[in-house]
């Protein structure tokens, strides 16, 4: 006879207990950036992967909207209503008639202002954690509304995978890629301030020498089709890339130091400073990472695999 099923287990005081949610990092395998548009942002045409670096966030009922952050920068991080967690738990609440008071516990592994949009990924983590919290039983979908009012990368980082971002990046569309790719990671010292990479690009356009452009992505589309990674690595590109550059010259080095370690090719992630490398397997991913790590070119090195799910109750 099989067992009868478990209740749940309550705290004594009859609130809910602490929701725990995991939400990863993400890469850009392609950004080409189109013009500026009159809300500020620019139009976008991007391929997301979401990949094995994670944030964890914790929510709970409290008195007030309370906020503690540790881990990977975390005296970066704000802790007050600029967050981009409690931006979302405001927003959420708004949305549905219930009250913000929450403490959220956010424990940082994504490097902050590094181009893997931690903060994103704090605020689409907030969003799953409120919404299990409060019982909302709102649809992946519909948190993407709100998420896309918080930020570009934000409804991204609730789906994870890989992923075409259209509009400012907002927009998605799922991509096909089932190989598990193995990446490194250049984590570099102090952040870059996305806002300030598109200014620069904006300001290298107007020169006597803008730099190049991204083609279309049909070429990257169909190399993440393909089970070898060495095609995937010729067509990665990032219209960001010369801009962070210019705002931080040892890019470059960094960029050249992971391709003489052995990668088989590499860019700067998004708005920057870490940059990602392409290895073959986890093992070639290990020794790219060590021979980088001699080098001396950066922070710290990690590796990572991806595609990964986005933001999960753990
Ligand atoms: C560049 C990308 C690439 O994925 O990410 P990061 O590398 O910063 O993580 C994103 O486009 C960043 O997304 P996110 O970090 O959510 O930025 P947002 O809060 O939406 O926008 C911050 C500011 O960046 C500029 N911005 C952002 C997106 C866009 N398509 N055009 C822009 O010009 C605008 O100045 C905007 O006010
Ligand atoms: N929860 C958060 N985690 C990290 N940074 C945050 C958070 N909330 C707000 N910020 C602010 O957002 C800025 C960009 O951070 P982040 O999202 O990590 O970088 P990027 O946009 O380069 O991916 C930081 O400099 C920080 O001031």
């Amino acid at each position: 006879m099989p067992e009868p099923e478990a209740e749940p287990i309550r705290p004594l005081s009859g609130l809910p207990g602490p929701i725990r949610v995991r939400v990863p990092a993400k890469i850009n395998l392609h950004l080409a950036v189109g013009p500026l548009r009159d809300d500020g942002f620019h139009e976008l045409t991007t391929v997301y992967q979401a990949i094995s670096l994670y944030d964890q966030l914790t929510a709970e009922p409290a008195p007030a909207l309370e906020l503690a952050v540790t881990g990977e920068g975390a005296d970066d991080v704000p802790l007050d209503g600029s967050n981009l967690a409690a931006r979302a738990v405001y927003a959420l609440a708004e949305a549905t008639g219930r009250s913000p008071n929450v403490r959220l516990t956010m424990r940082k592994g994504i490097p902050v202002a590094g181009g893997m949009a931690g903060g994103s990924a704090d605020a689409a983590a907030a969003l799953v954690a409120c919404d299990a919290l409060w019982g909302t039983g709102l649809t992946r979908d519909e948190l993407a509304e709100t998420a896309a009012e918080l930020g570009s990368d934000v409804p991204f980082a609730l789906y994870g995978g890989t992923a075409l971002g259209t509009g400012h990046g907002e927009v998605l569309s799922p991509v096909l890629a089932r190989t598990q790719r193995h990446w490194v990671i250049a984590l570099a010292d102090g952040g870059l301030s996305t806002p300030t990479v598109f200014a620069e690009l904006d300001r290298l356009r107007g020169t006597g020498r803008p730099p190049p452009r991204t083609a279309g992505h049909d070429a990257l589309l169909r190399a993440l089709r393909d089970s070898e990674s060495a095609p995937l690595a010729k067509v990665i590109t990032n219209d960001l890339q010369p801009a962070a550059i210019s705002l931080r010259p040892a890019l470059r080095r960094t960029l050249a130091a992971g391709v003489e370690s052995g990668a088989l090719g590499g860019a700067v992630s998004g708005s920057g400073p870490t940059c990602v490398f392409l290895a073959e397997d986890r093992e070639h991913a290990i020794r790219v990472a060590a021979g980088l790590a001699g080098l001396g070119v950066c922070r710290t090195v990690r590796t990572a695999h991806g595609p990964v799910p986005g933001a999960r109750v753990i």
